[in-house]
């Protein structure tokens, strides 16, 4: 006869306000890590709390990753603010579970898998050379973050939803800024409020993207589009077997303005934290620099990068990896509880939420040998499983990988070609909010290579 198990052992704190403001605190200041471990240091790896009005465990380390994402889709579901659905409509990903979630999600992959995006490796290419052109070439000073995320948009705009430059895309930038800063907001519709502008935006994107379908559509019959153009353009020829349509156009625009928002913020993030690093660690900049001369080299004058190229980017891409293990840009996730669970003893009771953050499996010493050094040989060897998750795990893992790796490499490449680069404030930190954010946009001093031949 087994004893019923306890709760693990924490607080639930104050009632609603619980620990959120106190973890939000943490969590602008850059402290959440510390803030995490006061609390492991005086529970140990699994205790409760009350976090945004409910009662929440927290769980961490390699094997608790493991249970998570084991029992991801069954007995534990996505957990996202309400505003998200609101915003990113009821049949995002995000808000899908069981059969319909893989339905949606094969859809996804279908663009985003290697096989498919290896063709437009070239195109990413030429929207890194006309930023860097426009936007880097003949300055002495620029803002790593804002350009990065221009940067991201620009490339995500053409790839997902096949929006060039113009003005169409400049009223979706404006839209789209709208739309992130009330997707984590209370989700009440007074006026003026961050949640109601961002609704505002939302309904202003479905009707453009509507549009866009029909558009596709009317091509389609003509044939004069090119059938894997863009995101929008795959999902509306993915057919199921009886040649009806894969997704119905509620699905395709939920599921675009979702990737959109997905793979803005983090590749953003990861390419400014890059940048930052490479300009203080001068060891690393020479590795990489290295690296992307010998690919230049092999390359004729104006000629675009390839697949190949990327895969011979691997110690650029153990340097991209290393900067996730230290500063993950999601910083922590939530699932609902959908049936009493027990995990090392304790009651994990149904109803309640659980959490957990990349950086405190990413600190583990075992894992990670000497984890508070930046050393890209940390990915030299193969990694164990469920312990670097900056990219999630289990049903749910990020399915954008693939991109944000093209994206990475080839931005990284033509950077380091061209550039070298100084912070004018050399130790600066970010803020999360819950994505991080730098100070002054981390400002940079950037000199151009003027020796180097650039392909
Ligand atoms: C460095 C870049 C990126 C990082 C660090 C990142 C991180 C993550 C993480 C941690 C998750 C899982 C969250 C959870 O378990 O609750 C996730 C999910 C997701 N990501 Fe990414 N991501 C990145 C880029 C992208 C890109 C470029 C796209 C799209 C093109 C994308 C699309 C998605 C989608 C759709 C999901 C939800 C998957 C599902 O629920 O099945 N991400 N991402």
């Amino acid at each position: 006869h087994k004893r019923p198990k306890g709760l693990p052992p924490g607080s639930l704190g104050l009632p609603i306000v619980g620990q959120s403001l106190s973890f939000l605190r943490a969590m602008r200041e850059n402290t959440a890590e510390q803030w995490l471990q006061n609390r492991i240091d005086k529970y140990g790896p699994i205790w409760k709390m009350s976090l945004f009005g409910k009662p929440t465990v927290f769980l961490c380390g390699q094997a608790a990753n493991k249970f998570i994402y084991t029992c991801d889709g069954t007995k534990l579901a996505s957990q996202k603010p309400l505003s998200v659905r609101r915003i990113c409509g009821d049949k995002n990903i995000l808000e899908l579970s069981g059969h319909e979630h893989k339905r949606v999600r094969g859809a996804l992959v279908s663009f985003l898998k290697p096989e498919a995006l290896r063709q437009y490796v070239g195109e990413m290419d030429e929207r890194v050379r006309k930023h860097l052109e426009m936007l880097w070439h003949g300055k002495q000073k620029v803002s790593a973050m804002p350009l990065m995320k221009i940067l991201t948009f620009n490339i995500m705009s053409s790839l997902i939803m096949g929006i060039e430059e113009g003005a169409k895309r400049d009223t979706l930038v404006g839209l789209f800024q709208q739309l992130i800063k009330g997707s984590l907001s209370v989700p009440i519709n007074f006026p003026f409020t961050r949640f109601s502008r961002s609704l505002q935006a939302s309904r202003k994107i479905r009707m453009i993207l509507a549009d866009l379908i029909r558009e596709r559509r009317a091509a389609q019959k003509e044939q004069t589009a090119f059938p894997q153009q863009d995101l929008i353009t795959t999902l509306l020829n993915l057919r199921n077997e009886d040649s009806s349509a894969a997704l119905s156009d509620e699905e395709i625009v939920d599921n675009a303005i979702t990737i959109m928002i997905a793979g803005h913020d983090t590749i953003s993030v990861l390419l400014t934290t890059l940048i930052r690093h490479l300009a203080n660690d001068q060891a690393v900049y020479a590795g990489i620099a290295q690296e992307q001369e010998e690919v230049a080299k092999s390359k004729a004058s104006g000629e675009l990068l390839t697949w190949d190229d990327l895969a011979r980017m691997k110690y650029t891409w153990r340097v991209a990896l290393e900067c996730l293990r230290m500063f993950p840009p999601v910083f922590n996730s939530f699932r609902k509880v959908l049936e009493d669970l027990e995990y090392k003893g304790y009651l994990i009771p149904k109803g309640w939420q659980v959490t957990w953050a990349a950086s405190m499996t990413h600190m583990d010493e075992s894992l990670f040998p000497d984890p508070t050094k930046f050393d890209p040989n940390h990915f030299d060897t193969k990694i164990p499983p469920y312990s670097f998750v900056a990219f999630g795990g289990g049903a749910r893992i990020c399915p954008g990988y693939e991109f944000a790796r093209l994206e990475t490499l080839i931005t990284i490449h033509h950077l380091v070609n061209r550039f070298t680069w100084k912070l004018r404030c050399p130790d600066i930190s970010f803020s999360r909010d819950p994505m991080p954010t730098f100070k002054d946009g981390l400002e940079i001093e950037i000199v151009p290579k003027l020796s180097l031949k650039v392909n």
